[in-house]
């Protein structure tokens, strides 16, 4: 993947309508990019403001749909029709050609959010792909919903592993708490310094905490489907001062979409929407490693009989004593073993 990503930018730089319109960009243009674009804070980067060099942009990548990727810079969006394996959050080098943007490269991924490909249960072999979600965010807001569907603390399991491989950190919202008299007990996640925000996106209730967590931050919304999200990212809009990214191929706006897309919500806070997700299959991570990926293990695997215990069948697993006790959550331990399962392939 990464060798065709070059051998496509090697092409693009040949790309003669490129060049052309490199040379015809004129130092009057460049300068009104320079002025509408500097000091404006750049979603997941530092804090330096996009930067416009002698004739390319830095942009990051707001919209990606199956023909048409949507790039913005400053308060600008424009519109890329290449099939670059790009996701929302990207952050590329690109000039300007009309209304459309000539990507030069893909700058190198800070975090990412990624599972496998598909449904983790069925493991042929065009499902072992990885299917990056959101890059160079700060946060994954990990939506759950309290009813309908039912909650199910099983997925958050997967889905902090899949925040510690990519750099980013976790935030459980749960949703839907007005059909609910006994929120779920998430105490021990808190425990595990995760921040935990109980909302209604429906009545509002808890909204404001929410966005104390997002402010200043790109965060990526994710999901099943059904628990919320739209209806989070829409509540979180009512009071935005601007959504980011709507073009048509032809650069006409454009309001309905399944498709991610981020948006600024103030000066320096950034979310992205993503479609819900059926499973999310763990990428890239072997059994041997797997305990890594349960910070509340640890302290209690350093008693284990075997250095390298898997936790599993072991004579004097002090994290299965652990567990016996309730020092250990059963449900965590619980999402380990069908985990360490899923990965050997039982
Ligand atoms: N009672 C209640 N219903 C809610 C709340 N939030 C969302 N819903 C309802 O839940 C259903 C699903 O909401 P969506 O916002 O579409 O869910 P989603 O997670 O975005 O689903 P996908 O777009 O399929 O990924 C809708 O009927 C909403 O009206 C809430 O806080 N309380
Ligand atoms: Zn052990």
């Amino acid at each position: 993947m990464r060798r065709a990503r070059e051998n496509w930018f090697d092409r693009k730089w040949k790309n003669r309508r490129a060049l052309r319109a490199r040379e015809r960009r004129s130092a009057k243009y460049r300068a009104r990019l320079e002025r509408e674009e500097g000091g404006t804070p750049e979603p997941g980067g530092d804090d330096a403001p996009l930067a416009v060099s002698d004739d390319a942009s830095i942009g990051v990548v707001c919209e990606v749909r199956s023909d048409i990727r949507v790039v913005m810079a400053g308060e600008r969006c424009y519109a890329n029709l290449t099939r670059v394996p790009l996701v929302v959050g990207d952050r590329v080098r690109f000039v300007v050609e009309g209304n459309h943007a000539v990507i030069l490269e893909v700058l190198p991924r800070k975090s990412k959010l990624v599972r496998m490909r598909g449904d983790a249960t069925r493991r042929s072999a065009f499902s072992k792909e990885e299917h990056v979600l959101a890059a160079n965010v700060d946060v994954a807001v990990i939506v759950a919903s309290a009813a309908a569907p039912p909650f199910h603390p099983r997925l958050i399991d997967r889905y902090l592993i899949m925040c510690q491989y990519g750099g980013i950190r976790p935030l459980i919202c749960v949703n839907k708490i007005d059909l609910v008299t006994t929120r779920p007990d998430l105490s021990l996640y808190t425990d595990m310094d995760i921040p935990v925000v109980y909302v209604s996106a429906l009545t509002g209730a808890g909204m404001e905490r929410l966005k104390q967590h997002l402010r200043g931050r790109c965060s990526v919304l994710t999901g099943k489907s059904g628990v919320g999200k739209s209806s989070i990212f829409n509540a979180l809009l009512r009071e935005s001062i601007q959504r980011v990214g709507e073009l048509t191929r032809t650069g006409r706006g454009r309001h309905t979409t399944t498709s991610s897309l981020m948006y600024r919500l103030d000066h320096d806070t950034f979310i992205i929407d993503t479609p819900g997700i059926r499973s999310l299959g763990l990428w890239d991570i072997d059994p041997d490693s797997l305990r890594l990926y349960f910070p509340d293990f640890l302290p209690f695997a350093t008693a284990c009989r075997y250095r390298d215990c898997s936790h599993t069948h072991e004579p004097d697993c002090a994290v299965k004593e652990a567990v016996s006790r309730g020092e250990v959550a059963p449900g965590r331990y619980e999402s380990y073993r069908r985990l360490m399962n899923e990965l050997v392939g039982k």
